[in-house]
Parts: C-alpha cells; structure tokens; sequence
C-alpha cells in the first residue's frame, strides 16, 4: 500500500477502515450490468453518470439528512445510469444498510462506495460492483478476483498512470481516474486528462471527482471518459435537478 504522505484525513479514514470487519457468510451476488447500462444510456442520449449518495464527507461542510432511498429515486428521476452508495459511516455519513435498501429500491446498477482493505470486507454488504482503490491495495489482483468470484462487477480506481497499469495487470476492465489527490485533497481535471490516454481503449473508463458543470462533463467526454462519477455537485441543492443537468448537456454551456 502507497501510504506515504496522505492528507491526515485520509490516514484517519484508513485507520478507520483497518478496524471494520467484513459480513457473516461468503455473499454471492446476481449484478445489474453496469456497461450495458452506460451503453443504454449513451444510446438514449443521457451522459452516463453515476450519481453519488454521499451525506458528508471531509471536503464539504453539512450533512445530508435526507433518506438514502429518497435521494436514490430523485437521481434516478434526473437520468442517472447508475449510484454510488458511500457505506463508510465515519468520515462520509454512509451505512451498509443504506446502500441495501436503495439497491432494493432503484433497477440501475448500484456501487459500493467504501475503502475496503481486505476480502472479508467485502462480504459486508452485496451491490452490483464496488469500489477497489489501487493506492491502498498491494494484492489487486488477488483482490479484484476476489471480488469477481463473488459476483461483484469491479471498479478500480485510479489517479497515476503507474496505477492504471497495476489494474490493467490485475485484470481490471472498468476502471476510475480520480481527480482529487489522496495528498493534498485538492481536485484537479487535468489529472484525467493526463491519465486518461494510458487506458486501453476496451476498458471501460470512469472519470471521477470534481465534475460540477456541463463544461466539465464536456471535458472529460472530450478527453476519453465513458462514464462520470459524480458527488457533490449533486448532493449540493436540488439532487433531481443537478442531476438532470449533467446527464443532459447537449445545447447547454454552463
Ligand atoms: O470527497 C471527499 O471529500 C474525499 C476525501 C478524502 C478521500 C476521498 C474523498 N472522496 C471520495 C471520492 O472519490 C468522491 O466521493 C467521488 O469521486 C465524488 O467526488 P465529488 O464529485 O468531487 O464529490
């Protein structure tokens, strides 16, 4: 693991997730298809983004009160093609249990958003992928196949093109470049765009992080992405009409 010089706040969050541990039994999951969803909606004109539920987190101030599945439904509602479900409750307000229930509640694929160190954790809780950081994990591989054999779609995250070559080495076909920087916790786009290129063209590229007008998702189409993550900028005011904004930017300029 890459631990070296992260922001405080990220060494907080790890020593956090070092204590969790995982679910009961081995889950064995049955996903929605996140590419067939990213596919569906690209051909229905929406720009594929997958929505966050992220009721705080270290670089915003407030909380979000409201029930996760009411969020859920009002991002679905502005087009959203899939969700990301923060389940770590010490530093981003999320809960496994939330993420259950908007799984149940919504048919567009869901993502488990957490910093899972180990394989056991990832039997916490099941959704139709989940999130593996290549920063912190020194058995991607290992950890990616875990994953799979659970049933489990995988997104690996990156932010260097060192990283994107461990993912590509470790299997991975779906995989992020995130924009904000462990260290300093500052977001920067261009970080996609420089890192972007080293994807190889099959796999399915996510560009995460930062992403808060039209023009920024005009941007990161531009420099390769197929699909957005975005949080804040839809957690912050009217989530259905944030929502909608992003996913529709043709004849838009903001
Ligand atoms: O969002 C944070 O404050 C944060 C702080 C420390 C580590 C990770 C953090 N975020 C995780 C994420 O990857 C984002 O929630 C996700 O990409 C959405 O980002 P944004 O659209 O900028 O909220």
């Amino acid at each position: 693991m890459d631990i070296e010089s992260l922001a405080p706040v990220v060494d907080s969050i790890l020593e956090a997730a070092e204590t969790r541990g995982g679910g009961g039994d081995r889950l064995s999951v049955s996903p929605h298809s996140f590419p067939d969803a990213v596919e569906a909606a690209a051909a229905d004109g929406r720009v594929p983004v997958i929505a966050e539920i992220k009721p705080t987190s270290p670089t915003t101030t407030g909380e979000r009160t409201e029930d996760s599945v009411v969020l859920a439904e009002q991002m679905v509602e502005g087009g959203a093609t899939a969700l990301s479900v923060l389940t770590e409750p010490s530093h981003f307000g999320g809960s496994p249990e939330a993420l259950d229930r908007v799984r149940e509640a919504v048919e567009v694929p869901v993502l488990r958003k957490d910093f899972i160190l180990r394989e056991e954790q990832l039997d916490t809780v099941a959704a139709d992928m989940v999130l593996l950081i290549a920063r912190f994990l020194n058995d991607l591989d290992r950890m990616v196949d875990a994953a799979r054999e659970r049933g489990f779609q995988v997104l690996v995250e990156t932010h260097t093109a060192t990283e994107v070559e461990a993912a590509i080495e470790a299997g991975a076909d779906i995989v992020g470049v995130n924009n904000r920087d462990l260290t300093k916790l500052e977001v920067d786009l261009e970080t996609f765009e420089e890192v972007a290129p080293t994807v190889p063209e099959d796999v399915l590229l996510v560009a995460e992080s930062g992403i808060g007008s039209q023009r920024d998702v005009e941007r990161m189409q531009a420099a390769g992405a197929d699909a957005l993550l975005v949080g804040s900028a839809i957690m912050d005011g009217d989530v259905t009409a944030n929502t909608r904004r992003l996913v529709t930017t043709e004849g838009h300029d903001t």
